[in-house]
């Protein structure tokens, strides 16, 4: 599928070995959504722009790339998505952050928005959507939708875990966007989880039930 990336990294696929273990605590999931995060954020951004900056060295002065201008932000879907922000902003942290507020109804699975805030403006920056799970993929093209309307066009979607009804479907409805995926589980159930997953990812960085 074009503008899809499925990692197939055996780093990432260890840690996602150990999310998806129910005896794994809080503190160690956290610790590990970060660093997948972190991961899946080296190669998703490897196309960031730079510009030659002058540097002396102590050797001599040199032109040498830098990241150009401060043009980033990172979007998480809450409230999952928050725990993928800490790994990408130890990448760049003069990153800008908005915030995208979703619940999935229990009954429909229809997802609900109750808050956005993006920076202001946000159509010359990389925007990159963060949330572990891709499931139905509602929650994910609702975002992507609200942050298109606010004017953001260079948008990559980073989960951890997709089901494949999810990710056909956000490629069918946003096709422009790259998407980033550390697993490709089997299918839903009839609850609209992923399986095998790793259950509710909230729940699991919050330590909510
Ligand atoms: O692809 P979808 O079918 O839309 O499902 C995925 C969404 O469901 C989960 O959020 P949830 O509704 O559990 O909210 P939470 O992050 O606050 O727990 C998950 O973090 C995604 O946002
Ligand atoms: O499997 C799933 C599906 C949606 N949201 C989750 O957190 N897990
Ligand atoms: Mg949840």
């Amino acid at each position: 599928m074009e503008n899809v990336t499925i990692f197939e990294h055996p780093l990432i696929q260890h840690k996602i070995s150990i999310l998806r273990d129910k005896r794994t605590g809080t503190n160690e999931f956290r610790q590990l959504v970060d660093e997948i995060a972190m991961l899946e954020g080296f190669v998703a951004l490897s196309d960031l722009p730079v510009e030659d900056v002058e540097v002396e060295t102590p050797i001599e002065t040199c032109m040498t790339p830098m990241i150009a201008g401060r043009k980033l932000a990172v979007v998480p879907i809450l409230r999952a998505g928050l725990g993928m922000v800490s790994g990408i902003l130890a990448l760049v942290p003069s990153a800008k952050v908005g915030h995208i507020g979703m619940y999935r109804d229990e009954e429909t699975h229809e997802p609900q928005e109750y808050y956005c805030k993006l920076p202001d403006p946000i159509a010359e920056r990389t925007i990159v959507v963060c949330d572990p799970m891709l499931a139905t993929g509602g929650s994910a093209i609702d975002a992507i939708n609200q942050i298109k309307k606010h004017g953001g066009k260079n948008i990559k979607f980073m989960c951890i875990i997709a089901a494949p009804e999810g990710l056909e479907r956000l490629h069918r409805e946003h096709p422009d966007i790259q998407i980033y995926v550390g697993a490709l589980d089997r299918q839903l159930n009839e609850n609209a989880y992923i399986c095998p997953g790793l259950g509710d990812a909230g729940d699991r960085i919050f330590g909510t039930k």
